[in-house]
């Protein structure tokens, strides 16, 4: 597969703090990368050294087959043949939106510029208004304004930095789902940093989380969420309790609720002590069960619930049970483990037995 974009082992610091530590990542043609982690994690930083505004300490960046950045060399971001898209929108206040989006056009005049800025204000949605200044359009236009300036000169790349996070949530929500559209119709390939899981899973075909510096895991959406290979992943993707438990064998967890059986073999050792990663739709209701916790909290989501269980020994569950399935607080409800495999991670030296720790 054609690889538009690499990042071999590159390590950015600021006046000799390490801010990204050795990460490498591979983005092919078409498909849209998201880098995703808590505030300070690095990924602005990744994103500004991709875009040539941050020098290299070590490692290399290739884009389109050419090397564009390592220790001593930066190609100048206006050479990259990048389109970029950030938060503020950074559109020029004194040109018209047609002025905007033609703005990276260069050398390109007369009818055979109108029509591609027309047809870019197609793409976005916004055919017609080429006339209009960015303050007389709303937040969500004039992202997509934009879109369309970045998109125009059909960069080799396209990167977002936290693009929608101006916007209210049903915006963001909307037009992060419109942006994935726009840039798969385009063939676009482009790269989004962001803070918000949702937004990273809506537009990643391929997402990587980030922790100090470090690319924890560099992998799809479903595998994030049901192959964690990280406890910080697991923690930090998607909601969850950890449960301690002990490795009966390398399928088999016992827990306080009971013992378990995966597909997924551990090889830790009998008697190993370790957590248990269970999400919400793992527990499921079971009236006929003779395991019952109780529903200390509940939070109405439309089609599910959202409970929060008190075991007896006082740890907690999350489960998320059909909405016709409606207890009270207070009330014991039934429940069983459905899990086909089982996401656990040893228990660090140190950590002594206690309650289950809730998950965001
Ligand atoms: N201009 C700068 N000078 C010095 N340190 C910086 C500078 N910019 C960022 N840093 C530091 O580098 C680290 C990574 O910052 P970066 O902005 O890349 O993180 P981030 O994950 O994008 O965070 P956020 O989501 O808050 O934007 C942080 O510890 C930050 O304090």
């Amino acid at each position: 597969m054609n690889e538009i974009l690499a990042l071999n082992d590159i390590v950015c610091r600021y006046d000799g703090r390490l801010a990204v530590d050795g990460l490498s990542l591979h983005v092919t043609a078409g498909s849209i990368a998201c880098l995703l982690g808590p505030s300070g994690c690095g990924k602005t930083t990744v994103l500004r050294a991709i875009a040539g505004f941050h020098p290299l300490s070590a490692g290399n960046i290739w884009i389109n087959g050419s090397a564009v950045s390592q220790p001593g060399f930066t190609l100048p971001p206006e050479k990259r043949r990048l389109g970029m898209v950030f938060q503020d929108h950074a559109l020029f206040p004194h040109l018209d939106v047609a002025g905007n989006v033609g703005f990276g056009l260069r050398g390109i005049t007369g009818a055979r510029r109108q029509k591609l800025v027309d047809e870019m204000l197609e793409v976005v949605g916004l055919g017609g208004m080429g006339g209009r200044y960015p303050h007389e359009l709303s937040g969500g236009q004039q992202q997509r304004v934009a879109l369309a300036r970045a998109l125009a000169p059909q960069p080799d790349l396209i990167l977002l930095d936290e693009p929608f996070s101006n916007l209210d949530v049903e915006l963001r929500e909307r037009l992060s789902g419109e942006v994935r559209e726009i840039l798969r119709q385009r063939g676009a390939t482009g790269v989004l940093v962001t803070h918000d899981q949702h937004e990273a899973f809506a537009l990643g075909d391929v997402v990587g989380v980030m922790r100090e510096g470090k690319l924890l895991q560099w992998d799809t959406p479903y595998n994030l969420y049901h192959e964690p290979a990280d406890r910080f992943v697991a923690d930090f993707i998607g909601q969850g309790v950890f449960l301690r438990g002990t490795l009966l064998t390398p399928e088999t967890i016992e827990t306080e609720i009971g013992v378990h059986r995966g597909d997924r073999a551990y090889d830790w050792g009998r008697g190993a002590p370790l957590e248990l990663l269970l999400r919400p739709d793992d527990i499921v209701p079971d009236p006929e069960s003779t395991l019952r916790a109780k529903v200390a909290q509940k939070a109405f989501r439309g089609a599910e619930i959202l409970y929060t269980l008190r075991l007896p020994s006082g740890g907690r569950l999350l489960a998320l049970f059909p909405s016709h399935a409606d207890h009270a607080i207070g009330e014991l409800v039934g429940i069983r483990v459905q899990a086909d495999h089982l996401v656990a991670f040893p228990l660090a030296a140190g950590h002594s037995a206690g309650a289950a720790r809730v998950a965001n």
